[in-house]
């Protein structure tokens, strides 16, 4: 059985999900699979690859997350928006810079092994990535990850990776979260004030945070050992919670780079932040032979 028809078999399970694809829902040339979910508590849209969380939005509101108007929808090229899952590296490879940014499993399918949908429209998918000897040339070790998304009247997502290699394995990794804004003058991330930041728009240099966040102009920063919570102040305004994800990044292009880039431009960059949690740089997962390490993320309006 192909991986699509066992997704298709399991979604007899789940009234409000149904198979869907890239051209249908956006019209693109090349057809993605995706998973279209309109239940009594929300709307939300998943590719299979990379099993990414596309879009988010509870009943009756405004979208949470941000997919790219100009977002290209091709086997293996990186989708621009909702929730990508960046690893078993996040952002350039140290070790070897030609590598893909931000690791290899955002652009490969991964398996739904489980679907199921509470009589309140509460919906839970459990999505599986097994690491291939493909994939061995880019990461010397044999690892298995989880990612689990409970869907409701807000997000609740749950990450694990096994490691099944037999030496320890260096892991780094982001929820690379995509989130609307309306204005972007005006919206402020709270929650990282005095913390330390490394510059990626100025070679990682550390500076200290002061007050919140905000984005006149390109900002790209790495916080390490954060607290659990940031809130981005806004419309509408959001509490983003983690537990073992002890980075933070947050990222907006600015008008000049989005210029450069096809899939954002210079008409679209101030749609959007990305206030991304995980663990990478100094908080990077060394996960012994054989063990698992886990981590847990919340998206939910904040009042
Ligand atoms: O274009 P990509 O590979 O999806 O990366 C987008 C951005 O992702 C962010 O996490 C990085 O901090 C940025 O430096 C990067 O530009």
């Amino acid at each position: 059985m192909t991986n699509l028809q066992s997704i298709q078999e399991q979604l007899q399970l789940a009234p409000s999900v149904s198979m869907s694809d890239s051209r249908a829902l956006y019209g693109s040339t090349e057809s993605l699979a995706l998973l279209n979910i309109e239940s009594p508590m929300c709307n939300a849209v998943i590719a299979v690859q990379g099993a990414q969380l596309l879009e988010f939005a509870p009943k009756d509101a405004t979208p949470w997350l941000w997919l790219s108007p100009k977002a290209v929808f091709q086997e293996g090229h990186p989708v621009r928006g909702g929730i990508p899952v960046c690893a078993p590296w996040f952002g350039v490879n140290h070790q070897d810079a030609t590598k893909p940014k931000h690791g290899f499993v955002r652009t490969q399918d991964w398996q739904l092994i489980n679907i199921t949908e509470s009589p309140s429209g509460v919906m839970k998918l459990v999505f599986q990535f097994l690491s291939a000897k493909e994939d061995f040339s880019l990461f010397p070790h044999k690892f298995s990850l989880e990612l689990t998304l409970l869907l409701s009247d807000h997000i609740d997502i749950s990450f694990s990776v096994k490691n099944s290699s037999p030496i320890e394995m260096p892991f780094s990794w982001a929820l690379h979260s995509y989130f609307c804004v309306d204005d972007l003058n005006r919206v402020r991330v709270t929650g990282l004030e005095n913390n330390t930041y490394l510059d990626a728009t100025n070679a990682l240099t550390p500076i200290t945070q002061s007050g919140a966040v905000c984005f006149k102009t390109e900002v790209d920063r790495v916080y390490e050992s954060v607290d659990t919570e940031q809130v981005i102040k806004g419309s509408p305004s959001l509490s983003i919670k983690g537990t073992n994800c002890p980075t933070a990044i947050v990222w907006n292009p600015g008008s000049e780079l989005a210029e450069k880039m096809a899939d954002i431009t210079v008409n679209h960059y101030d749609e959007y932040i990305c206030v991304e949690r995980g663990a990478a740089f100094g908080n990077t997962w060394r996960v012994p032979p054989g063990q698992s390490a886990t981590a847990e993320l919340t998206i939910l309006k904040s009042h």
